[in-house]
């Protein structure tokens, strides 16, 4: 089966000054290959400084790349055509509050993407909110609210559902449930694994959590300083990680958990 995604050789290499002449390039991402099958999860996790927040910002082209090829559906994407991605990548922050424009309804925050990547017209637009909202568990009420008006929950609801409002095939989530509590975070949990089965869509996970990623993720895939390390089924990895960096990556997180 053709992969929903193909990523080849994907690479970022930042460079900074480091004095008046010298230049430092720092190797956030190095030449990464991978797929990710339509309907499944990857996870991503490592530690502090290998290269997730890179590697997910470049998928959803909020990153340039240095090099590589970014494949999906068989299409290569291209980096400047924004509009391309963005109604088939969408992404998910850790910060519900921070990505959430707090002067504008939560209608208008849905309807934005749908006024710039469609043509619906007014009517439509709104039906389509109000179906997007009921999707993500909230009400056609939530219209009218201003982010300050909801729990930390409804907020994440409402990231979600900006993200999945123009049907994407792909939802990139960056620590997208870190902040919540552990009851928000399992419904939050659920929420996501009722619309993967429901619209079908693939999932980038990157998460510290093993919890998280043994009951999201099918496959996972461990970076060390912008490397693969270790890359296969989640049960594989768990039960037989291959690398000490591993391990004590996923003991480390079961201690804090
Ligand atoms: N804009 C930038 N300019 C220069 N270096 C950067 C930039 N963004 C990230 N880096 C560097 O690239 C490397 C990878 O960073 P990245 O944020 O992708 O890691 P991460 O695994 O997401 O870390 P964290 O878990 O702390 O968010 C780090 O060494 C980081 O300092």
């Amino acid at each position: 089966m053709k992969p929903l995604l193909d990523v080849r050789d994907l690479t970022k290499t930042y460079v900074q000054r480091s004095g008046l002449f010298k230049r430092k390039k720092i190797e956030a991402l190095k030449p990464t290959s991978f797929t990710v099958e339509a309907g499944k999860t990857l996870a991503i996790m490592g530690a502090n400084g290998s290269g997730k927040s890179t590697l997910a910002g470049l998928i959803s082209g909020a990153i340039q790349p240095s090099q590589g090829q970014i494949i999906l559906n068989g299409q290569v994407l291209h980096a400047d055509n924004y509009r391309q991605r963005a109604q088939h990548i969408r992404m998910v922050f850790q910060d519900a509050e921070a990505s959430l424009n707090p002067h504008l309804t939560i209608g208008d925050q849905l309807e934005e993407p749908l006024r710039f990547n469609t043509g619906l017209n007014q009517k439509q637009r709104r039906e389509r909110t109000i179906h997007t909202l009921q999707q993500v568990g909230l009400l056609a009420e939530h219209m009218v609210f201003y982010p300050h008006m909801m729990s930390t929950g409804q907020k994440q609801r409402v990231s979600i559902a900006r993200a999945i409002i123009l049907n994407p095939q792909l939802l990139v989530a960056d620590e997208a449930l870190a902040t919540l509590d552990s009851s928000v975070r399992a419904q939050i949990i659920n929420l996501l694994l009722d619309l993967q089965s429901d619209l079908k869509m693939s999932y980038i996970f990157i998460s510290q959590s093993p919890e998280i990623v043994r009951h999201l993720a099918d496959d996972v895939m461990i970076l060390k300083e912008g490397d693969i390390l270790e890359h296969g089924h989640v049960d594989d990895i768990f039960n037989d990680p291959q690398h000490r960096y591993t391990q004590s990556l996923l003991l480390s997180e079961l201690n804090s958990a």
